[in-house]
């Protein structure tokens, strides 16, 4: 199905992982220029969900397509950026050798390197190796690495986890101001409270959407006040807690 106001259709998902089904049969759209947010608790299957539209998992039925193309095409290469829970920048490189080296993968220009070092406040970082840095800081290395190529769609797996405040607060400001610019954005988190950040709230529990919504009508109709409280009252509806 060709829609060219979504970033990512998905069509009754199915994946197993180890011989358990982890996706049962999901269907979702995910809208272009906002942040999404993909909530739910540990091991519902975020990351099988983020996984499957970056190409890298395997899937036992249904279809995903990400801006009109199957996932993992070829051609979606340079278009999707994926920044996984763990880091994945080389340790022995400094923060500038590894923006510039995944920048040239993708044909970026020294501007590049500087303006993904800059979003994720790392500037002063620069030459420094990523070995010696702290885990948050090293998130955010990866994060420029996806960011340096400037792609259209880009998929973060829990990308604040082990900041601080004002660094989840600066990173959400980046999140926006990419959206605002035309960028398709995922984000996972299992920190619920970051759910009033995202334009659309994806939640999940067990494989399976509890909701797909927005911040206000979350709250609005679970008659809550904050999106944990939102999230219990969902599972409670679905048929209580396993
Ligand atoms: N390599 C694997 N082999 C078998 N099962 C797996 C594998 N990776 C994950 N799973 C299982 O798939 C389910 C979903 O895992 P997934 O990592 O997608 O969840 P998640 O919501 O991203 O969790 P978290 O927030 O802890 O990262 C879990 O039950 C997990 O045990």
């Amino acid at each position: 199905m060709m829609n060219n106001a979504a970033a990512v259709v998905i069509q009754d998902l199915k994946v197993v992982r180890g011989g358990t089904v982890v996706l049962p049969g999901l269907s979702v759209t995910i809208p272009r220029g906002r942040v999404v947010g993909l909530l739910g608790p540990s091991g519902s299957g975020k990351s099988t969900l983020l996984r499957a539209i970056v190409g890298v998992q395997k899937v036992a039925g249904g279809s995903v397509e990400v801006l009109g193309e199957p996932a993992g095409s070829a051609g979606l290469r340079r278009r999707v950026g994926y920044v996984t829970q763990a880091p994945s920048v080389y340790a022995d490189l400094s923060v500038h050798e590894n923006a510039a080296y995944f920048g040239g993968l993708v044909g970026a220009g020294a501007q590049a390197v500087e303006s993904a070092i800059a979003a994720v406040d790392l500037g002063s970082y620069a030459d420094r190796r990523v070995e010696k840095l702290s885990g948050g800081q090293r998130s955010r290395v990866s994060l420029a690495a996806a960011l340096v190529g400037d792609p259209e769609v880009l998929i973060l797996d829990e990308p604040t986890v082990g900041l601080d405040p004002v660094l989840r607060r600066d990173l959400w400001e980046l999140f926006h101001r990419l959206a605002e610019r035309g960028t398709s954005l995922l984000v996972s988190s299992h920190v619920m409270d970051e759910a009033t950040r995202c334009h659309r709230l994806l939640l999940m529990r067990d494989g399976t959407l509890l909701a797909d919504t927005t911040p206000e009508d979350l709250l609005r109709s679970t008659g809550t006040t904050d999106a944990d409280a939102a999230f219990l009252a969902l599972i409670d509806a679905a048929g209580g807690s396993r």
